[in-house]
């Protein structure tokens, strides 16, 4: 593949040492043969900036995630090459241009064009693409350095213990690296996965990948609460970028963290979690209700008001009963019932076909960001003990990554601090 930055061509083969050099002396996104904006597509964010975007972005309407294991053969030289090949391309597409200058059509008749053109036209749409670590990237599973970034460890990057409810694919989980691609289109997002995987031939090799529709969470006090496949409004009392106290205090990795290079950085947790929708759709709406701890209809919490009123979980209804139920989802993960903690919810909802009783792979990859693992865990033990809703759900995928902080400006990487 060949790529050209600043009119420079880089290499051709798997990727590039040209591109690294062009890096190295700034590189400029400059004007492309590729896609122009039309109709909806043209909402662009920035790719630079402290953190990465695709956290406090408010959600896009679709998904596609995909986790990467790093080929046996690569260096550490190799893996930088790649985070800056794959910065630069990113912020190509996140403008809504091709993936190289050359892009879909310009690259001659007689090579395979950069660029695998299927976003032509569409614009931006949105899209923002966030770059993850893997813990085995500093030290896999034999316990190997591969990359001499042992000592770059966090101390706070713990692995996730297993839940009641965990019935994990290893297809399905983990990885060396994890792109988290959103857009209002799905084939932009789509799109940028792919060329994103293709610009990473022979270099790291695609493990598993999820599409999502339909975002799950609001992010942004601007959107309307979304609902999830059980029919719920899903993301009433999610962190939103409106409060960016509560986003440095619960998302962010902070000042004082075991490794500097990580602060403003943050943790991704996925989960592929399907849920039993059939099983749900035969519940009554009291219990459904009951289940959740809010109305099904407003999203209102059981002890009174309407959606965004907070949820009184001392509230005892005529029978001296609590009105939200101890049991309740909202009363297991509440941050008032998990030591204060709370994090940036940011899911989609997924239907992967269905099996042979007609029921459908349905349910929501959960996406979480927190300053730390542990976090996430604490909640989701809460939740896996004794939540009325897991009987609802089984997860079978799951991953953890560090997301580390923004490309600062032009001519900077994602990861630079981490090789510096
Ligand atoms: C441990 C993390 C969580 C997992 C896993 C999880 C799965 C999950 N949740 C829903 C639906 C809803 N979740 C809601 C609230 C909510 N959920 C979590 C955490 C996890 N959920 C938190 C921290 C909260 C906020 C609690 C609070 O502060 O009140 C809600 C209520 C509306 C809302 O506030 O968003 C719904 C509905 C599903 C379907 C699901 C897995 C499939
Ligand atoms: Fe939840």
């Amino acid at each position: 593949m060949a790529l050209s930055r600043r009119g420079m061509l880089a290499l051709t083969g798997t990727g590039g040492a040209g591109l690294a050099a062009g890096l190295a002396t700034g590189w400029s996104l400059g004007s492309s043969s590729g896609s122009t904006s039309e109709g909806g597509g043209d909402l662009v964010y920035d790719f630079h900036g402290a953190h990465q975007s695709g956290i406090v972005t408010p959600a896009q309407d679709r998904l596609h995630f995909a986790a990467f294991d790093v080929a046996d053969d690569m260096t550490r030289d190799d893996l930088i090459e790649l985070l800056q090949d794959w910065s630069y391309a990113a912020s190509r597409l996140m403008l809504g241009i091709d993936v190289s200058a050359t892009g879909a059509f310009d690259g001659g008749a007689y090579l395979p064009p950069d660029d695998t053109g299927e976003a032509a036209g569409l614009g931006a749409s949105g899209l923002t693409v966030t770059f993850g670590f893997g813990r085995s990237l500093f030290l896999d599973a034999d316990g190997a350095d591969r990359f001499g970034l042992a000592d770059r460890l966090p101390d706070e990057f713990t692995t996730l213990p297993k839940m009641v409810n965990d019935f994990l694919a290893v297809e399905r989980s983990g990885g060396d690296l994890c792109i988290q691609a959103c857009a209002n289109d799905p084939q932009v997002a789509v799109h940028a996965i792919r060329n994103l995987t293709r610009l990473a031939f022979g270099r790291a090799v695609l493990r598993w990948s999820q599409l999502g529709f339909g975002r799950t969470s609001s992010t942004s006090t601007t959107q309307t609460t979304p609902r999830n496949l059980f029919g719920q409004k899903d993301g009433t009392n999610n962190l939103k970028a409106e409060e960016p106290d509560r986003i440095d205090e619960h998302v962010w990795i902070p000042e004082g963290a075991s490794q500097g290079w990580a602060v403003g950085g943050t943790y991704l947790v996925a989960r592929r979690i399907a849920m039993t929708v059939e099983v749900w759709d035969s519940l009554q709406l009291q219990e459904q209700e009951r289940v959740t701890g809010r109305d099904k209809r407003e999203g209102a919490p059981l002890s009174g008001g309407t959606e965004f009123t907070a949820p009184d979980f001392a509230k005892a209804g005529a029978d001296g009963q609590p009105l939200i139920d101890p049991r309740s989802h909202v009363a297991r993960t509440h941050p008032d019932n998990n030591g204060g903690i709370a994090m940036l919810r940011r899911g989609y909802n997924f239907v992967d076909g269905n099996d042979a009783q007609g029921r459908l792979d349905a349910g929501l990859f959960f996406i979480g960001f927190v300053r730390s693992p542990d976090r996430f865990a604490t909640v989701h033990r809460n939740m896996a003990r004794d939540d009325m809703f897991v009987e609802y759900l089984k997860t079978t995928g799951s991953a953890v990554f560090l997301v580390p902080p923004g490309a600062t400006s032009e001519g900077h990487w994602v990861g630079e601090s981490l090789f510096a």
